[in-house]
């Protein structure tokens, strides 16, 4: 139903507006939730999902949007939730999964960036706060979470694409994933959070080399996510601790769920691997959003058996 509603690119009005409809059409399995609100005051509303089970103990967390010209990422958001709500009881993984855990989706993290793109400058990534020492704009939030906070990987320059920002969850987007994580932390096993693009299944740590203690754990089921992928869409996916497999990232919100006790946290890389790069055309939608749509699953069922 609406299926090329989903196979497109959508305003940041157009994802509100979505937002309330879900909530609307689904009022037994989705609760909306305001976890608080961006830089230039755009509301952060989390998509809670629920299968039509009493309460249960475990939730997964998926942010898309934290980088603004990653539209791949909200549309995928977007389509795994479509795709829970019209599987559930249907299709067994999914219907497994929302059994046994709770979904957090935060759709667009960053929509004043989001917005930017749509309006200003479609290559834009930070997100627009404005720091009145520099004639500058934005932080990289994928650089402001407290974790090796500004170390080497990072920018201190306000005009660069992955400046830091002040402090340690300086920026009002940062610190409400921050907050919303901390007072979940003992339901929340599975962070997942959604980029473009380069392909790659990535695990913590990438503010160091260092292994987590669970590495061959988390490799292992990148490896198997991505052979999957290759076997049932024919695409190759790269994987392994993000350091080492893409570049060294302080300050990441995959290393920082890691380190409040979330030990499942992964960040994926979708579509494509440079060809369009962030302007992946919509025709890739379907597929992109399928192949990561593979790779959640295969995590997501795993962690259900493990927690
Ligand atoms: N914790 C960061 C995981 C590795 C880097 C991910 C990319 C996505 Se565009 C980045 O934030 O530069
Ligand atoms: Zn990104
Ligand atoms: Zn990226």
């Amino acid at each position: 139903s609406g299926g090329v509603f989903y196979e497109r690119y959508h305003s940041l009005e157009d994802i509100y507006y979505w937002i309330n409809k879900t909530r609307q059409d689904h009022s037994d399995m989705v609760k909306v939730i305001l976890i608080g609100s961006s830089s230039e005051k755009r509301p952060l509303y989390v998509i809670k999902l629920s299968g039509r089970r009493d309460e249960v103990k475990r939730a997964m967390w998926l942010d898309c949007g934290i980088h603004a010209r990653e539209w791949i990422a909200p549309a995928f958001c977007m389509w795994f939730v479509k795709y829970a709500l019209e599987f559930y009881n249907l299709n067994t993984e999914i219907t497994e999964m929302l059994n046994n855990m709770d979904i957090y989706v935060l759709t667009v993290m960053n929509p004043d960036g989001y917005k930017y793109t749509w309006t200003t400058d479609r290559m834009w990534r930070k997100n627009r706060s404005v720091d009145k020492d520099s004639e500058c704009a934005g932080a990289d939030l994928n650089r402001n979470f407290d974790a090796n906070w500004c170390t080497k990987g990072a920018s201190s320059n306000p005009c660069d694409p992955t400046y830091c920002g002040q402090f340690p969850e300086s920026e009002p987007e940062t610190q409400a994933v921050a907050q919303f994580l901390r007072s979940h932390k003992d339901t929340v096993k599975l962070y997942l959070s959604i980029h473009s693009y380069s392909q790659m299944l990535l695990f913590p740590y990438s503010c160091s080399y260092d292994e987590v203690s669970n590495h061959n754990e988390l490799f292992d089921l990148v490896k198997e996510a991505s052979t999957k992928i290759r076997r049932y869409y024919k695409n190759i996916y790269k994987y392994g601790p993000s350091a080492k497999t893409i570049y060294l990232a302080p300050g990441g919100s995959d290393d920082w769920a890691y380190n409040l006790g979330i030990k499942y946290s992964f960040t994926f890389e979708l579509q494509d691997r440079g060809r369009y790069g962030f302007l992946l055309p919509p025709s890739f939608i379907p597929q992109a959003c399928n192949e990561a749509l593979l790779a959640s699953k295969i995590i997501a069922l795993h962690v259900i058996k493990k927690t």
